[in-house]
């Protein structure tokens, strides 16, 4: 086991002390942010003139502990737009405090970033997905955060947001017609729109609750995304949601198939060239 610190908690001027090592480190100045799910480390390949920075060379920064994360922040240049990439996310289950969780999305905020490109590697309940579908998440359920669990529970700093955030048009509408435009220009047929379940993990699904979750409106299930999402909408950001659908949920009784990261971290390495293909072209459409 890493010696990993979980619990501290990271205060305003804690990120801001992030925030300018960062900036004292890079000459880049980010518009946008791209945080990397599982498998898919490869997106921060697109980007042009790196500056690549171990999580473990930025003082007082997290670790990542699950396979397929590689920990690393990416500087670089896309499209004419300079871009911030984090190849690895922190998930609650892995015990990090909200204020962890949280982090990301607000150094991006205080690096200047307006928009947040978050991906992840998701489980597919709609029926018509397919593991190599991409979904644009329109929508989101936040299983924990409607049950007292939210990244944004505890007191409120105001110069990250205020105490009750709206979380309509989350996901920028705007945003998600680009990215259709994206999908169309990069000859990716198999998008898809759909709502998007977190779950605290790390345990896979039951079928009961996934027949549960289907009967709710829900088209992918994960364990992550929403609280980056819920902390960049308290600080204003434009959020771009994306899932790979990974694998396909298990809703039968009746078979020896079991989810497993390995299937997850596979799909991640034979789609991961889609989504790089319409993250750059949508890039190109995004004005900042
Ligand atoms: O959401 P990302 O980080 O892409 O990873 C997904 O894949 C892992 C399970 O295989 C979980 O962490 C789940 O959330
Ligand atoms: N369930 C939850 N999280 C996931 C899945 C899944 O089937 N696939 C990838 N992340």
């Amino acid at each position: 086991m890493k010696n990993v610190k979980y619990n501290e908690n990271y205060s305003y001027e804690d990120v801001e002390a992030i925030c300018k090592f960062l900036l004292e480190k890079s000459h880049y100045r980010p518009k946008i942010g791209i945080i990397c799910g599982s498998g898919l480390s490869n997106l921060a390949d697109i980007l042009q003139e790196q500056e690549v920075i171990a999580y473990s060379d930025i003082p007082n920064f997290p670790t990542c502990t699950v396979q397929g994360h590689r920990a690393c922040l990416v500087f670089g240049i896309l499209n004419d737009k300079p871009v911030i990439c984090m190849q690895g996310r922190f998930h609650k289950y892995e015990g990090y405090s909200t204020s962890k969780v949280a982090l990301p999305a607000r150094l991006m905020y205080l690096l200047g970033v307006e928009i947040m490109i978050v991906t992840n590697a998701a489980g597919g309940i709609n029926s018509d997905y397919d593991p190599g579908n991409i979904m644009i998440i329109k929508d989101h359920i936040n299983f924990p955060g409607m049950a007292g669990g939210s990244v944004l529970r505890g007191p409120n700093d105001e110069r990250f947001g205020p105490r009750f955030p709206t979380m309509n048009n989350v996901y920028n509408d705007k945003l998600r017609e680009l990215v259709k435009v994206a999908a169309k220009n990069c000859g990716i047929s198999n998008i898809r729109e759909g709502v998007y379940c977190f779950l605290g993990g790390p345990s896979f699904e039951t079928v009961a609750e996934l027949r549960f979750l289907k009967a709710a409106g829900v088209d992918a299930v994960g364990m992550s995304t929403v609280p980056e999402v819920v902390a960049a909408g308290h600080c204003g950001l434009k959020v771009c949601g994306l899932s790979l659908i990974s694998n396909k949920a298990i809703m039968d009784y009746d078979t020896d198939d079991k989810p497993n990261h390995e299937e997850v971290l596979d799909t991640g390495k034979t789609s991961c060239a889609n989504i790089q293909s319409l993250v750059s072209d949508l890039l190109r459409l995004i004005e900042v």
